[in-house]
């Protein structure tokens, strides 16, 4: 008898919120929250100070678990109790404040403590020149090139720290990558860098979320656009119902926010039914 065939999963979506709430006591951080994170796409998240933003990072990292309403990866339920259990399923989180050990070289602060090896039992030695080789490639593909892995992480700018998060993330397999922009402000070639190791993430097929409060960034990469507006999801756009200066305005807030967001959610549901 011959073995059954297995075929290949459905494209599942990598990353689903369904109905996910958050209280702090009376404060509903995040209220019945439902959003998908397809894999291989960029979804951006928008919204004031105060809108929940930082909670839902807080959730899929693992840092703080939800009260209400499920987080699913590949179709399972999850439920994170540290961002331990978020990383080891796969979950790779690039913090705003995001810190490198500044005197380690750059390619120790890739690896930090899973450097490879060769050699067996006493005999068994770092690899230096592997864990150096696989820095540089690992970089290159998220756009940093040029690069000493020998120097100290701390000449690495802004942008480029974040790259090498990311560029971490993806060598190490993560499925679905969450990135809070740093509120510092970046240089252009900063932000380009930045936004350079976002797409690479995305073109390797991982699900990303994008934290920002730029809506000209996140219109220039962004599949997707979830508003969110005091921890509700005011409106969850694609790339065909707006364009950057729509999202500026829904951005500037107040009662043009409101009215846009209804008349583009309208119009995204209609559209989504056909
Ligand atoms: N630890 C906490 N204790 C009490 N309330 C909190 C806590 N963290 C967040 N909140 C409240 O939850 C709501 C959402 O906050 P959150 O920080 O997620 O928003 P945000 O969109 O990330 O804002 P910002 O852009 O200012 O970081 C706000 O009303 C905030 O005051």
């Amino acid at each position: 008898m011959t073995e059954p065939v297995h075929r290949a999963a459905p494209h599942l979506p990598e990353l689903e919120l369904q109905r996910l709430s958050v209280h702090f006591g009376s404060v509903a951080a995040l209220s019945r929250v439902s959003v998908t994170l397809p894999a291989g796409e960029i979804t951006c998240v928008l919204g004031e100070n105060g809108s929940g933003k930082s909670t839902l990072v807080s959730v899929l990292s693992g840092l703080r678990p939800h009260d209400e309403g499920q987080l699913l990866l590949s179709g399972e339920p999850v439920r994170f109790r540290s961002p331990r259990q978020a990383r080891a399923a796969g979950i790779a989180t690039v913090w705003q404040d995001l810190a490198v050990a500044p005197l380690l070289s750059i390619w120790r602060n890739f690896f930090l403590g899973a450097e490879p090896t060769r050699g067996v039992g006493p005999l068994r030695r770092l690899d230096v020149e592997k864990a150096r080789e696989t820095t540089v490639r690992a970089m290159a593909r998220v756009g940093v090139t040029h690069l000493d892995p020998d120097q100290p992480a701390s000449t690495l700018q802004a942008g480029a720290r974040q790259s090498l998060a990311i560029a971490r993330a993806m060598h190490f397999g993560a499925r679905a990558l969450i990135v809070d922009e740093p509120t510092a402000p970046l240089t252009v070639n900063q932000q380009t860098l930045l936004l350079q190791a976002i797409v690479a993430a995305r073109t390797q097929g991982l699900a990303v979320l994008l934290v920002t409060n730029n809506p000209r960034y996140a219109h220039l990469v962004g599949d997707r656009f979830l508003l969110l507006a005091h921890g509700s999801v005011a409106g969850l756009l694609t790339r065909d119902d707006v364009d950057a200066a729509d999202l500026m305005r829904l951005m500037a807030g107040g009662e043009e926010f409101n009215a846009l967001t209804e008349a583009l959610t309208a119009l995204h549901s209609e559209l989504g039914d056909r």
